[in-house]
């Protein structure tokens, strides 16, 4: 499916029609249209499953929102949403499907991709990761030597570390105790040193994440995994069977790296890196989670496809995201998007977002190649709310820039938690409802000077306010409301695609960089080719090489 004969976006009635609307809101402040609306509260607040989404304080009215969708509707927004959903090749520059819903589609639908039902396959897969999980946790997958393992460790890097790391520490609370989990990503040796200095490899499983298993970094790790596996245990390589598996779509280049392929849990080419840890990527979270666990994470996305997929407009929770990051986009200049959880186990919830949303959306030229002349993904940020308070709210209640946010929050704390330290939940959600209020509502100077402050600091102590947030409020963070929230942001994510025109599911843009640093390798280590290089980058390679004493 292309948008061939597509009308540039920016040319649009229905862009000039939020141009015109943005310049009659000019200044309206979310005071007024609060005090105007006193159900302004309720009404605009969603429920998609689990999840209660309160947008309210959006620097939005009713009609920005009516023509925000009428922009959707010119753009096609719902057609390449079928399509997707029905496996067509929307991925255009890959020539691929994009099909990570049907990784959580129930066992008996049917999604064809070339005329083959996906799903039988997807299912087959997780029944053997169920089955292997269930063996590892039971102690009963062992090692070389006989001894159990008991130490798993996931090489990846990207869409096959992100994934199940973050899930890892969001749903810490539900994994078996005694077995221990790293992740390694980085090409730095430090990663893997830091990560089995103090493990025993007789009961070390690593498990190989890579979908083209060509990705250097990965190959890297795991190739110098398996030596520090094979010296430690003092053997050959027929001990690699019982500590190395592999999850890829690539079983040639498994089967090269010397992993059996029934050691191998396969995925598909219609499964974006990003897309994928619901799929056999996150077979290091089943361990840790169990499947059936993993299994309600699965229920949670599906739920939330089925909602973009089938709720109206006005109802619809990952259109309305979607929608309210193009107006800021455009209209505000917005830059940047901050993600912000009020959960310490979401620590790693926006750097995973980082990839989903950045790697999407970060792209200049439309899906003819043309180039855009309007603002595509924003820069995604942000840590748990709390310690950012503390660093960098600052900047969002005092400094110059429009930075939409989302507020992540829980109502009950995690069911194990120390009963000291629940009381401590109340604490967290009382600054997590007073910062929303506080970035919406701001502090007027003659509030300031009602409480008595000298009038050369009221300026320094006046809060604009007017700083647009998203409330996401759940009960708890339960594997399936993780699914939710996953499957809410890559739907947004979706929906600005669509608008922008451009192709969310390549990463043409991670290319140069791979190359370049392949040449620059034996620049460094042998000290040849330098000549080729620009004056910057040979300086700096002398320095480096220099400093290297060669
Ligand atoms: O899973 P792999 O094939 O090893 O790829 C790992 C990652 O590397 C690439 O550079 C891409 O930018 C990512 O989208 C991908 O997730």
């Amino acid at each position: 499916m292309t948008s061939e004969g597509r009308t540039r976006l920016n040319r649009l009635p229905e862009w000039a029609a939020l141009g015109k609307h943005r310049e009659q809101l000019g200044d309206t402040h979310l005071r007024e249209l609060f005090a105007a609306d006193p159900e302004r509260g309720t009404r605009h607040t969603l429920r998609v499953g689990d999840l209660l989404l309160d947008h309210s304080k959006h620097l939005v009215t009713d009609e920005t929102l009516t023509l925000l969708r009428e922009l959707a509707a010119a753009t096609g927004v719902a057609e390449l949403r079928d399509a997707m959903f029905r496996g067509e090749k929307i991925n255009t520059t890959e020539d691929r499907a994009v099909l990570h819903t049907a990784l959580r589609a129930p066992r008996g639908a049917v999604i064809e991709v070339d005329g083959e039902n996906v799903v039988p396959g997807v299912h087959a897969v997780l029944d053997k990761m169920g089955a292997f999980a269930d063996k590892v946790r039971a102690g009963a997958w062992t090692g070389h030597t006989g001894k159990p393992v008991k130490n798993i460790v996931n090489i990846g890097i990207g869409g096959s570390d992100l994934g199940p790391a973050m899930a890892y520490e969001v749903l810490r609370s539900y994994t078996q105790r005694d077995l221990t989990f790293r992740f390694v990503s980085n090409v730095d040796g430090a990663d893997l040193h830091e990560a089995v200095r103090d493990l025993d490899p007789a009961e070390t499983l690593f498990i190989v994440a890579s979908k083209t298993f060509t990705t250097i970094e990965t190959i890297t790790n795991a190739t110098s995994a398996r030596d520090w596996l094979l010296t430690g245990l003092g053997a050959g390589q027929e001990a690699v069977a019982k500590h190395f598996v592999a999850l890829s779509t690539n079983a040639e280049k498994v089967e090269e790296f010397g992993i059996d392929t029934a050691n191998m849990f396969e995925f598909w080419d219609w499964v974006g890196g990003r897309y994928s840890y619901d799929s056999a990527i996150g077979l290091s979270l089943m361990i840790a989670i169990g499947p059936e666990r993993f299994r309600e994470m699965l229920d949670g996305f599906h739920l939330v496809d089925e909602h973009f997929r089938t709720a109206p407009p006005e109802e619809n929770a990952p259109l309305l995201l979607g929608l309210l990051g193009v107006w800021y986009g455009a209209f505000f200049d917005a830059q940047s998007h901050a993600v912000l959880p009020y959960s310490h186990y979401l620590s790693k919830f926006t750097a995973y977002l980082q990839q989903l949303d950045m790697e999407s959306n970060g792209k200049s030229v439309d899906r003819e190649g043309n180039r855009v002349d309007w603002q595509t993904g924003p820069v995604v940020w942000g840590t748990p709310g709390t310690n950012g308070q503390h660093a960098y709210y600052q900047l969002i209640h005092q400094g110059t820039k429009v930075i939409p946010a989302d507020f992540i929050g829980f109502a009950r704390p995690v069911d194990d938690l120390l009963p000291g330290l629940v009381a401590q939940h109340d604490l967290l959600m009382a600054n997590f409802f007073a910062q929303t209020q506080a970035l919406a509502f701001g502090k007027t100077p003659d509030e300031v000077r009602a409480e008595g402050v000298a009038e050369e600091l009221v300026p320094h102590k006046t809060f604009q306010g007017n700083h647009p947030t998203t409330t996401i409020l759940a009960e708890a963070l339960t594997p399936s409301v993780l699914g939710q929230l996953i499957a809410l942001y890559e739907h947004k994510v979706f929906v600005q695609g669509a608008i922008w025109n451009i192709d969310s599911f390549d990463q043409w843009g991670v290319e140069l960089g791979k190359v370049l640093a392949k040449k620059i390798e034996p620049v460094l280590t042998e000290g040849e080719g330098a000549e080729q290089l620009d004056s910057s980058t040979a300086g700096l390679v002398a320095a480096y090489r220099s400093l290297r004493g060669r």
